[in-house]
């Protein structure tokens, strides 16, 4: 091989003339990531502490850090290199590592979920911690919890969530697979009985879980009583293989999430103990004998539920703010395209339709943190009312936590995507961070209920509140402007300049004047479609649900504004922000107003709530804001708080050398482990080499 020659003297005299050329007017992005935080007209940390509940919190996740970087298993260097073999392995190990730092370091729950979310490597264990413990806890008797969490705990067994069919999904009354009460074994038996009924998704259950929830009909005595939980054991402990009548296996790479072995399974005849029945509700006796859930089951199965969604909600401003992050960052470092040649070329944040991309994309990340923040408030108080008995806040929770989950995994999926494409081609590189941020979070729109499914759930408490609102029953909660906009049918758009749209009062007005038309215009469909009798299921119903849809989100668009206005302005009236990050925060609010309004532009003039003139306003404001916000960018991506460590991106990271980072990156490409590569002797020596194309 040879060497790269040094240039001599004479050489580099001829080329520098030639290289001070087209250099001229570089820039360093390392300085321009410097130069963009003095722009900034806030303090950064404070809005970080504010975001974190406080410095201490910060400071810890900085200590996690540095402990999850002394450790092989959560190395990320090489992440976006691995097999998909590799990946499950090391998904595992980074789990089970943080595990046993817990265990042996004495760490706390809360620094134990802090490291996860760092490490933020999906693997075996998902289900493990997200689903099989929990639905122990929520539906097992005292006797099984204290059967099954020691060993869950101990990692001595581990578990998934079997619920999902090939044939079925949304659709769970439907379940084809069978667990029958055998009286005389005081057993059940375990079957799947179809091609369609064999369980397909359950992530972990591939190739890591030994036991499994299954969801299965429950028969007893002939008698079907629906779906109902089974802790069903599905490996040998020692050995790891399949147990009789079990057939179990990965269900292949999917778009992303690979480190995850999500599963096929099926039952042959398979024979548990009555034990094996989660029993805290609904119970099957010795003798055969079906005792029904009390009442309280359903709300307490809608509690779940409604927990699962909250912290579905919570990460979509997690996610989407750390896609922010690094298009953002990025943007600021970019240069490209120079008015005239030797002069310094544009920061692409400064072109206005990256701009007017990334800006309103930030107020949507902050608009999202917040809710995720209220949305866990929501349900820590329903739950303090809950173990008092009081369910009345579920009705409105259940729909607001469908709808949100919807929307917020709607806006921070397409958010995500959005922001890659703003990078260019370098946000296609995995190094980005971007790609793998998107194949991995888009599944939220589709996992615990997909999203159309999720609004309609939201719709049906919309239909409920419109037929109320009809027979002139007062409304409270988040569905009450629906009795106000009922008493003023012809209520208009009140701005008359630019800056009328920054006010929240305008804003709430119109957003709430579009959710009305649109819930009206659904409950008129509706009703059309059920010969004028008002219904929430069947035919009309479904054939209504493209106008259903529509309703339930600008319902909960509405709701999701109003709850960035409200955060906000408490937590500057109860000091807890001073004026500087207050001040922009408020921007921000308004440009997410702004931004959710003109997604509805149509909707604002279609039954003439605004003129077209109105509208052009909307939009022109939405330029000025932007504009206004700016300088303020890469120092609201700090105040998200993102360690390096946590992006894993070339193009996000703090000090902005992004393309050392790049360049970084490539090099651990195992394609470069050897110079040649690995296609040089099987195919490209016998073409290129004359030697070797003389043997041919
Ligand atoms: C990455 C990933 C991980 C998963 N992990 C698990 C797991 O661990 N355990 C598990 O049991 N399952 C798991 N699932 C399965 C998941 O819960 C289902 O995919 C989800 O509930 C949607 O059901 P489906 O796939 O049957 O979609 P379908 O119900 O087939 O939906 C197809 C289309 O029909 C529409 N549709 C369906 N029903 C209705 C309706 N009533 N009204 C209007 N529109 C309707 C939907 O909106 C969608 O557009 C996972 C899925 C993914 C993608």
């Amino acid at each position: 091989m040879s060497l790269p020659q040094r240039p001599d003297e004479a050489t580099r005299r001829l080329v520098d003339p030639a290289c001070r050329v087209t250099l001229a007017g570089a820039a360093n992005p390392v300085d321009d990531a410097a130069a963009e935080r003095l722009k900034a007209t806030f303090d950064s940390e404070e809005l970080a502490a504010f975001l974190h509940d406080g410095v201490d919190k910060l400071q810890r996740r900085e200590e996690l850090v540095k402990l999850l970087q002394s450790q092989p298993w959560s190395d990320k260097t090489h992440r976006y290199f691995l097999t998909r073999e590799q990946e499950y392995v090391g998904g595992l190990e980074a789990a089970v590592g943080i595990w046993q730092q817990m265990r042996g370091e004495r760490l706390s729950m809360e620094d134990g979920i802090t490291m996860r979310s760092l490490a933020y490597f999906p693997g075996g264990l998902e289900l493990h911690i997200g689903m099989f413990i929990p639905t122990i806890l929520g539906q097992g008797t005292p006797e099984q919890q204290a059967k099954w969490l020691p060993l869950c705990n101990r990692l001595q067994i581990i578990g998934t969530y079997a619920q999902t069919e090939l044939g079925h999904g949304t659709f769970v009354r439907g379940l084809q697979t069978v667990a029958v009460y055998d009286e005389a074994s005081k057993e059940f038996v375990v079957h799947s009985p179809s091609l369609e009924s064999t369980k397909w998704w359950p992530g972990g259950m591939g190739k890591t879980a030994t036991h499994v929830i299954l969801m299965a009909r429950l028969f007893v005595k002939g008698k079907d009583y629906g779906p109902h939980s089974f802790v069903v054991q599905i490996r040998d402990l020692a050995t790891h293989l399949p147990l009789a009548g079990v057939s179990v296996g990965d269900i292949g790479p999917k778009m992303g999430f690979n480190g995850v072995d999500n599963g096929y399974l099926s039952l042959d005849h398979v024979r548990i103990p009555r034990d094996a029945m989660l029993m805290r509700f609904a119970q099957v006796t010795e003798e055969g004998r079906y005792i029904p859930p009390p009442p309280d089951n359903q709300k307490a199965a809608y509690a779940t539920m409604v927990y699962v969604r909250a912290t579905i909600v919570r990460d979509s401003g997690d996610f989407l703010s750390r896609a922010v992050t690094i298009a953002t960052r990025y943007a600021a470092v970019r240069r490209q395209t120079a008015t005239k040649l030797g002069e310094p070329e544009l920061q692409v944040l400064d072109y206005d339709n990256v701009q007017q991309i990334l800006l309103p994309l930030m107020s949507r990340a902050y608009a999202l943190v917040f809710m995720g923040r209220s949305m866990m408030d929501m349900y820590h108080s329903f739950d303090s009312a809950r173990a008092r008995g009081d369910f009345s806040v579920l009705p409105e929770l259940h729909a607001l936590s469908s709808g949100l989950k919807a929307l917020s995994t709607d806006i921070a999926a397409t958010g995500i995507e959005t922001a890659r494409r703003q990078c260019g081609g370098h946000g296609y590189m995995l190094a980005s961070g971007l790609p793998t941020l998107f194949n991995s979070y888009v599944q939220n729109c589709t996992w615990e209920g997909d999203n159309n499914v999720m609004y309609l759930q939201t719709a049906r408490y919309l239909m409920k509140a419109a037929i109320a609102v009809q027979t002139g029953k007062p409304l409270t909660g988040s569905a009450k402007y629906l009795s106000d906009a009922a008493r003023q049918p012809n209520a208009k758009c009140q701005v008359a300049a630019p800056e009328d749209w920054r006010a929240p009062a305008h804003q709430l007005a119109a957003l709430a004047a579009v959710a009305a038309q649109l819930t009206a215009q659904a409950a008129a469909v509706l009703a059309r479609a059920g010969g004028g009798r008002p219904g929430v299921e069947g035919e009309a119903w479904n054939s209504s649900s493209v106008d259903l849809i529509r309703a339930a989100r600008a319902h909960i668009a509405l709701y999701l504004h109003q709850n960035f206005i409200e955060c906000v302005e408490a937590a500057s009236s109860q000091r807890k922000l001073s004026a500087g990050p207050a001040a922009v925060l408020r921007q921000l609010v308004a440009l997410h107003g702004v931004a959710t309004l003109l997604d509805a532009a149509g909707d604002l003039q279609e039954r003439g709530y605004a003129t077209g003139r109105q509208v052009a306003l909307l939009r022109g404001e939405q330029r000025t804001l932007v504009r206004a916000l700016r300088p303020n960018a890469v120092a609201l991506t700090d105040s998200f708080g993102y360690p390096d460590y946590m992006l894993n991106s070339a193009l996000g990271r703090r000090d902005g050398n992004v393309y050392q980072a790049l360049l970084d990156s490539a090099k651990s490409s195992p394609l470069n482990a050897t110079q040649e590569g690995p296609a040089w002797k099987p195919v490209l020596e016998p073409l290129l080499n004359p030697q070797a194309r003389s043997r041919l």
